[in-house]
């Protein structure tokens, strides 16, 4: 018996080895399977698969990409296809270009789109492969697993089987053995465990992967209907294109046909033009012949041409020096008669003013104005002749007295019809005579508008200046003329320099110490003038010392007399003979004054004064008139500073100032006797200020060369003096004048 349980015993161990080996035999089958399937995993694994799909993603991408741009591309030449019907056939061809080129590389997009769709098949069929193979493999390997458990299981069921009550007592020792192959058997069921666990997590692995493929089945459908989608596009794109280049070469071939008629028929067009031109040519052949010789005829002559031309020059040279010399020879003599003329003009001008006589008379009445006022005494009682610009009629409570005078001015003259009489005296002082012109009437009957005017339309003080500023520009040539000017006032017999820095300083008036007889102003202010500029200013600089001294200026005017004195200096550039001559030109105070004011005090003092000087002009005109030996010319400071401009051949005019109204005709008609009796008074015959020799004794002449022998017949003042008479020439009616 106890052989028979060692016997059991050892069989139980064989199998129990057996057992194991074949345990160990499965585990070593199970690693190795293990190890397939890691191994398949890693061929097949994640990456790789991922490695694919992404390589897939990264090509559809681009793909993609491609396309955009070509639909861009495509795009881009539908945006130019519209535009090519605007451009022209240039543009055409180069958008034909840009289009065949465009063709192309579609063309090439498609080719590797279908390329890859191709590699895209190919991958697919691998992958499936794959999955086939995967598939296989898992099925053996769960075969496998099924028979090894089966097999597990086998075994259990034999060692629970094997376990009897005889093996009580050998379980002792089955037990002391069994312990062993308890443990082996524990170790192989804990290693079967593993294996299981090992297994499921493969599955679980693999279950994953198909999850996987399964996505990346699905996105390759969905890239693959893209695909399709696009292809599609493309498809219809370039079928879009085709018709589009199949129009395009439709107009490309109408252009093509109409520019060839154009140009045919263009081309028939020169082609006959070509004709005519020929034709042309033909029938012009004589003419250029004719032209050619003309040509060669005149080429010739313009060989001559400058020999030609310096010998007209040189001709035309002489005879135009020859004309020169008849010219300058005409010249000479016309200037010569053109002196003589002058000087005849000279004489003539002298003699006609001789023949009016030295002292003429003119009346001007002046206009009746607002001041004047209404009412019968501002009635108008002067009246003309319209026969004889001569005579004057006052008419007065039913008595008209006449008055004759050298010229009356209406009140409608203006200032230069006053001025154009009286200029021939003006210039006449330029020619060495004493000219006196001053103006003598009543308060406001028009003195000083007559003598200053206003600046708008000035009298003929500053007229005066012009036109002997123009003289002295004629005569600049044979005479070196200066201007000079003084303004000097006479108040209460007083003489005030009007132009001096100092106004207090009275003026005297003396007899020059050469023995010439000739009177002169110690300390009188002489500005020297050259434009109206500076006559403006010096007038300025008058009428601004003459306000200063007294408040009420237009007061003062009437109760003094304004004398403006111009000085021309002169020296024959030629002869070096020096003349002066000296215009006054006087606006007197006012004459109904005299003997009328009744005034006391400072006005009886001006009255005695006014009428003082206004009675010795009327005596010295008397004396004048009468021929007196004596005549008192300094009974007032007036008639003394006038004295050489009243006396000998000196000129005087008297401008008698008279108002219109009734109010102002008793002075009116006083101032008109006044006049008359002025008017016929005789100068005696002096000989004009000339000299051809330095006086030193005159303050105001200038260094003179030494005396030269005046040429005969060249200078009007050489001629002796004249005596003036009472111009019984003159034609004047002789009325008597009536007292009223
Ligand atoms: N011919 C004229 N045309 C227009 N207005 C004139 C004329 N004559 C004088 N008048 C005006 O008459 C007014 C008095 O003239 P104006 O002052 O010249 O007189 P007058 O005799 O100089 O007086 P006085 O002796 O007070 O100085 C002035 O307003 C002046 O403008």
């Amino acid at each position: 018996m106890y052989v028979c349980e060692s016997e059991s015993v050892c069989v139980r161990e064989s199998v129990c080895e057996s057992e194991s080996m074949y345990i160990g035999d499965l585990e070593g089958k199970l690693t190795d399977q293990t190890q397939k399937l890691s191994t398949l995993c890693s061929e097949l694994g994640t990456t790789d698969l991922e490695k694919h799909l992404e390589i897939l993603v990264v090509e559809n991408d681009r793909l993609k990409q491609d396309l955009n741009g070509s639909q861009l591309q495509l795009r881009h030449l539908r945006r130019s296809l519209s535009g090519c019907s605007k451009c022209d056939h240039v543009e055409n061809s180069q958008l034909r270009e840009r289009l065949s080129r465009a063709q192309v590389e579609l063309k090439k997009t498609t080719e590797h789109l279908s390329e890859l769709e191709l590699e895209v098949q190919r991958k697919t069929e691998h992958v499936s492969q794959f999955e086939q193979h995967l598939q296989d493999v898992l099925q053996g390997k769960a075969e496998m697993e099924e028979g090894l458990n089966k097999r597990i299981r086998d075994y259990q069921l034999t060692l629970a089987r094997q376990s009897t009550p005889p093996v009580k007592y050998i379980t002792k020792t089955v037990q002391v053995e069994s312990a062993k192959t308890k443990q082996a058997l524990e170790e192989a069921q804990g290693r079967n465990q593993y294996l299981q666990e090992q297994v499921a997590v493969q599955r679980q692995v693999i279950h994953e992967r198909e999850q996987q493929l399964q996505e990346s089945w699905h996105n390759t459908a969905k890239l693959q209907a893209q695909i399709m989608i696009y292809e599609a596009e493309l498809e219809r794109t370039r079928g879009e294109m085709l018709e589009e280049l199949q129009s395009m070469e439709e107009e490309k071939n109408c252009a093509i046909e109409e520019a060839f008629l154009r140009a045919q028929s263009e081309m028939k067009a020169v082609h006959e033009n070509l004709n005519g031109v020929r034709m042309n040519l033909l029938s012009v052949q004589p003419a250029l012949k004719s032209l050619t010789n003309d040509y060669n005829c005149l080429k010739h002559q313009v060989r001559d041409f400058p020999c030609l031309l310096q010998d007209a020059i040189c001709q035309t040279k002489e005879e135009i020096f020859q004309m020169v010399e008849e010219v300058k020879e005409v010249n000479r003599d016309l200037l010569h008669k053109y002196k003589r003329e002058m000087q005849l003009r000279k004489k003539c001008h002298n003699e006609l003013v001789r023949l009016r006589g030295n002292i003429r008379v003119f009346c001007r009445v002046r206009p009746i104005t607002r001041e004047d006022g209404d009412g019968p005494e501002t009635r108008g009682v002067v009246s003309f002749d319209s026969d004889d610009d001569g005579v004057l009629y006052v008419s007065y409570r039913g008595k008209t007295s006449v008055f004759e005078l050298d010229k009356v001015f209406p009140p409608h003259a203006l200032q230069n019809d006053v001025f154009q009489d009286v200029q021939a005296l003006i210039t006449s002082c330029i020619d060495g005579y004493n000219v006196c012109i001053f103006a003598y009437g009543q308060t406001g009957s028009g003195k000083t508008y007559t003598m200053e005017g206003t600046p708008k339309n000035p009298g003929i003080n500053q007229r005066a200046l012009g036109l002997l500023f123009s003289e002295v520009a004629e005569r600049s040539e044979d005479w070196d003329l200066t201007i000079t000017v003084s303004m000097v006032e006479i108040y209460n017999e007083t003489l005030r320099n009007l132009l001096s820095k100092d106004l207090n300083e009275k003026l005297e008036i003396k007899l020059n110490p050469d023995g010439s007889g000739q009177l002169y102003v110690p300390g009188l202010t002489e500005i020297r003038v050259r434009s109206v500029e500076d006559i403006n200013r010096v007038f300025e600089l008058g009428r601004l010392n003459r306000a200063t001294d007294c408040t009420n200026v237009n007061e003062r005017s009437s109760r003094s007399h304004a004398l403006l004195i111009i000085s021309i200096a002169g020296t024959n550039t030629t002869s070096g003979v020096k003349r002066t001559g000296k215009l006054n030109l006087v606006d007197l105070a006012g004459s109904e004054r005299v003997g009328k004011s009744g005034a006391e005090g400072h006005r009886l003092r001006e009255a005695q004064n006014i009428n003082k000087s206004l009675s010795a002009l009327g005596d010295v005109i008397y004396a004048l008139r009468s021929k007196q030996s004596y005549i008192p010319f300094r009974n007032s400071k007036l008639t003394y500073l006038l004295q050489d401009s009243l006396s000998g051949d000196s000129k005087t005019l008297m401008m008698v100032q008279v108002s219109p109204i009734e109010r102002s005709v008793s002075e009116t008609v006083c101032s008109l006797k006044f006049a008359q009796r002025v008017r016929s008074v005789e100068l005696g015959a002096m000989g004009r200020r000339t000299e051809n020799h330095y006086s030193p004794s005159r303050p105001d002449s200038e260094l003179e060369p030494p005396p030269v022998m005046v040429q005969p017949g060249r200078l009007s003042y050489s001629q002796p003096g004249f005596t003036v008479g009472r111009s019984s020439l003159s034609g004047r009616r002789k009325l008597p004048a009536t007292g009223m």
